[in-house]
This record gives structure tokens, C-alpha cells and sequence, in this order.
């Protein structure tokens, strides 16, 4: 599979020296839905506008449909489509006027009912645009993305602000897009949208990919979880020797590597022993808990990261040590951005 998005060595500082992306590299292969997460500040839109050709890097290469999206502009700019995190539309229009405008600027635009029924605002195209929800301008935001029929589609928090039905719609839209081909990259605080969406993840944390892969493969690393209740006067000591593990009063929590193995071992003992476990609760890792601990981690030195995510997806490698720079050093001047 050709890979229609390469980002290498990305770096992004920002004037006054703040380094937003320290070296992040990945690729993601046509027709493939890839997602940005990380906390609020990781840098994820700091990388999608460098991959959409809005800022230069500072260091690094980025390509895009094999062209570098800031220096050959031209070239890229017609086969994208982008949703920023807010869309700015003159809020006297009215839906389908602001369509249709944008629509004027789009080589070979769809026609704005199109636009509009794919979106679910078919009912809404008389509407100025300063009525409409939060939620609706979302929506009016990719259809203007959409407007283009990209074949690669940027969206910076998509269902930010969408209720659960509008949430669900866009994902459907989205994998029916891939479903025609089309490349996606997405940023989300939703982990269980990209759960439900992406074919592969990467997780950023302050500037950096600490982790990256199918997620499943990123699930697959931490250990699932077994908590349960020990009845009055059964104290943590009587479980097997391998299970005894953080327990806290009655309360027992194991964390493992092989949930199958350790549950059987639970079960077995219980019903030999005659006791109930209350509240027996199973699970496996969720992408929320490798998220949070990561969340959780202070600045990791550089070549954690590089070890990390290279561990998780061979096709997603992280920064190399050599290109983690100091967030102090910036490599050269410019008035907006240090580039
Ligand atoms: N123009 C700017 N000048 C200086 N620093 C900036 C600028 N834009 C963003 N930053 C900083 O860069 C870091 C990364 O910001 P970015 O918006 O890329 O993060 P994010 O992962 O998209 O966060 P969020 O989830 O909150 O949208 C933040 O610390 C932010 O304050």
C-alpha cells in the first residue's frame, strides 16, 4: 500500500522558543483512518496543521500524496480536505449559501445538497449560520471538507460538541469515506472514537509519540485487570500465593498478563474454598488506561519515546534520539514560528 501521509523527524517550535513537536514520525497508507490522541497541549494540532501544509516545519520532512504540502501548495491543497478545531464562517449566511460559496472556491465541488445530505443537514440549509448548534457547525465544517471529495480528509476534532447520535453519524461517514478510498487522519479526546474508527493510533504526550499501533497493539501492552470483594473474615493471605496481589482491606485488585490463566485460578480456589467474590469483575486493558498512564507520566527523556513507539508499530517509528532536540533549542528564526 502507497503511503499518502509521511511525516519524518517532524519538529514544530513555536516563536519564543516553545517546542510544540519534538521529532514524531509516522506514515499512514492510503484508504487507512489513523488517529492523533494525546492530552490537551500534546501537539496534535500543532502536527496536523504541518501536515496540512498551513506552517513549515522547523525540522523534519513531511509529504503528503508524495508532495510536500507547505512548498508545493499547489499540488496538495485540491486533493485535501481540512476540518480545523474551529471553522470560522460569516455567521449572516445561511447554510446552503455558505456551501455554495465555498463551493465556488473547490475544484470540482459536489453539489451542496450533497454536501449537505452527507452531513445530515439537508433540514437545515435555509438556516443562518449564527442559529445553528454546536454541534451543526461541526457538521457544516466537514461538509466543507468534504466538499472537494478528497482523498485525503484532515479532522481536527470532528465530534467535538456533537451529541451521541451526531457522534455516531460522523463515524459512519468517515468509515464510509475510507470505504471510497479516501485517507484519514483525525484528532479526537475521544478515546473510544478512535477505538471505534481508526485503524492505527498513536499516542501523543508534550510534543512526542510515546506510543503508536493498531489498537489493539496498544491495548495489548498493558496488563487486564481483576477486582473483587473477599467476604468478611477471608482475609487477601488466603488467595494463592500468585494472586495475592494489591489487595486493600476486603478489596482486591490483580493486574495480569494472562487473564485466562489467573481467572481460572481465582474461580478454582473460590469454589474450593467455598467463597464468594463480590462485586468479580473482569477486564481487559482499554485504550483509556494505557492513555491515562501515559497522561500520567512526567517529560520522559527522548529516547524512551523512540524505544516506545517503535516497539508498538514498526510502521509508525518515533522520534530517533538524534532528532530530539532541546524544547529550548530552537534551530533557526522566523517572525511567527522558529522554523
Ligand atoms: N501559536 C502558538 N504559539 C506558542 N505556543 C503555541 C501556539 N499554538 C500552540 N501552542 C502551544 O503548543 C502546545 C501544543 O498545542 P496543540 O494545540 O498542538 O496541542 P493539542 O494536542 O492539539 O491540544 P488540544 O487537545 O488542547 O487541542 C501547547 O502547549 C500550546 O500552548
Amino acid at each position: 500500500m502507497t503511503d499518502v501521509i509521511e511525516a519524518d523527524g517532524l519538529h514544530r517550535t513555536y516563536s519564543g522558543g516553545f517546542e510544540a513537536v519534538r521529532g514524531i514520525s509516522f506514515t499512514v497508507p492510503r484508504g487507512e483512518i489513523f488517529a492523533l490522541l494525546g492530552t490537551n497541549g500534546a501537539g496534535k494540532t500543532s502536527t496536523v496543521e504541518l501536515l496540512e501544509g498551513l506552517a513549515r516545519p522547523s525540522g523534519g520532512t513531511v509529504r503528503v500524496l508524495g508532495h510536500d504540502p507547505y512548498t508545493e501548495r499547489a499540488a496538495v491543497r485540491p486533493r485535501i480536505g481540512m476540518m480545523l478545531q474551529e471553522g470560522g464562517f460569516p455567521s449572516d449566511l445561511t447554510v446552503a449559501e455558505t456551501v455554495r460559496m465555498w463551493a465556488g472556491c473547490t475544484t470540482h465541488a459536489r453539489p451542496t445538497a450533497e454536501a449537505l445530505e452527507l452531513v445530515g443537514l439537508t433540514g437545515r440549509a435555509g438556516v443562518r449560520v449564527k442559529q445553528l448548534s454546536g454541534g451543526e457547525r461541526r457538521r457544516l465544517d466537514l461538509a466543507l471538507a468534504l466538499l472537494g471529495r478528497p482523498e485525503v480528509l484532515f479532522l481536527d476534532e470532528p465530534t467535538t460538541g456533537l451529541d451521541a447520535e451526531g457522534r455516531r453519524d460522523t463515524w459512519e461517514l468517515v468509515r464510509r469515506l475510507r470505504g471510497t478510498g479516501a485517507t484519514v487522519l483525525l484528532t479526537t479526546h475521544y478515546l473510544e472514537e478512535a477505538e471505534a474508527l481508526a485503524d492505527r493510533l498513536a499516542i501523543m504526550h508534550r510534543g512526542r509519540i510515546v506510543t503508536a499501533g493498531t489498537p489493539a497493539e496498544v491495548t495489548a501492552s498493558r496488563p487486564a485487570r481483576i477486582r473483587f470483594v473477599l467476604p468478611e473474615g477471608t482475609g487477601p493471605e488466603r488467595l494463592p500465593l500468585g494472586l495475592r496481589a494489591a489487595a486493600d482491606g476486603r478489596r482486591v485488585e490483580i493486574r495480569t498478563h494472562a487473564l485466562q490463566d489467573a481467572l481460572g485460578e481465582l474461580l478454582g480456589w473460590a469454589a474450593g474454598e467455598g467463597v464468594r467474590l463480590e462485586g468479580l469483575d473482569a477486564r481487559s486493558a482499554s485504550l483509556e488506561e494505557a492513555f491515562l498512564e501515559i497522561a500520567s507520566r512526567a517529560d520522559d527523556p527522548p529516547t524512551a519515546d523512540a524505544s516506545a513507539a517503535a516497539a508498538a508499530s514498526s510502521s509508525a517509528p518515533a522520534a530517533s534520539p538524534a532528532s530530539a532536540v532541546s524544547p529550548t533549542a530552537p534551530t533557526a528564526a522566523d517572525p511567527e514560528e522558529v522554523r
